[in-house]
């Protein structure tokens, strides 16, 4: 691979648009899709999610829990689900959320972002919680090997303020030194960085990212509250890298990998208006 993770994720969102689709399978759509809730189950989840949205988005977030919670087998039905859509040219974003010293960080890096990794995957999530500084084993692998990290700065939860909204003693809030910090990561790049952020479409207000020069994923949207017109609220329209992320708006309407796609492409309509 010698293209970076920010130039493929261009191309990516310049073909089929801006929108990331989950892969979450929780036991209550498990249960909706008349599926057992076994790792026979999960599987056949995953494989109908593949079905439907390989080659129709730009990129595909699995959310690792729900895998990890079906313990080794599970995350054996992650591993085929990763590497089947990157086979077939899908960017897949792991996420994972890892945060930990350095050095046990350098171990997380090497699963989610090293080519021999059997859960290598084109991005993974992470929280700067620990420090952004012991970010730094995931932010070089990603840069040696040319995948992505996307860094949690001003998540969708309600609970997230109270950490994130916390002022430094510099008057920014911690939030915006995380985006201040990716925005280092990204100066210089000629096209859009690798390193991106992660912000809520569910928030009030959002830090500033106009000199991020990365990828924005924003979950929330749908079963969260969050909508086009929140993103448009948060960002503008003029920032590149945004990506929309959706997860149960869209797998509500599955089993039917017909249905699957028409609320995929449903939503992909609804975030045309964002830069690509
Ligand atoms: O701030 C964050 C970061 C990650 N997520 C994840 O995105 C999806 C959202 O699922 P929906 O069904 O569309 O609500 C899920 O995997 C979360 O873990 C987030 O929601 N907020």
């Amino acid at each position: 691979m010698t293209k970076s993770f920010g130039a493929r994720l261009s191309a990516a969102v310049a073909h089929h648009g801006p929108v990331c689709v989950g892969i979450d399978p929780h036991r209550e759509l498990l249960a909706a899709w008349e599926l057992p809730e076994t790792p026979e189950g999960l599987e056949q989840f995953a494989e109908i999610c593949v079905e439907a949205f390989d080659g129709l988005v730009a990129i595909v977030k699995p959310q690792v829990a729900f895998f990890e919670s079906f313990g080794s087998a599970g995350i054996a039905v992650l591993e085929r689900t990763v590497s089947v859509l990157r086979a077939s040219g899908t960017l897949v974003l792991a996420d994972a959320k890892r945060g930990d010293i350095g050095t046990t960080m350098a171990a997380y890096a090497r699963t989610w972002l090293h080519d021999e990794s059997p859960l290598c995957s084109d991005a993974v999530t992470v929280s700067p919680y620990l420090g952004f500084g012991s970010l730094e084993p995931a932010l070089q692998l990603a840069q040696d090997n040319h995948h992505g990290v996307f860094v949690l700065a001003a998540t969708s939860n309600p609970e997230g303020p109270q950490v994130q909204n916390a002022i430094n003693p510099d008057g920014r809030t911690v939030s915006q030194t995380i985006v201040d910090e990716v925005a280092a990561r990204n100066a210089g790049s000629d096209h859009l960085g690798s390193v991106g952020v992660v912000v809520g479409s569910t928030l009030v207000s959002a830090p500033d990212l106009t000199k991020l020069n990365g990828p924005i994923l924003m979950p929330g949207i749908g079963a969260q509250g969050g909508g086009p017109d929140d993103v448009r609220r948060l960002v503008g329209d003029a920032l590149h890298g945004v990506l929309p992320s959706v997860s149960r708006e869209v797998l509500r309407e599955g089993p039917s990998v017909s249905a699957l796609r028409a609320a995929l492409t449903k939503s992909q309509e609804s975030f045309a208006f964002l830069n690509s």
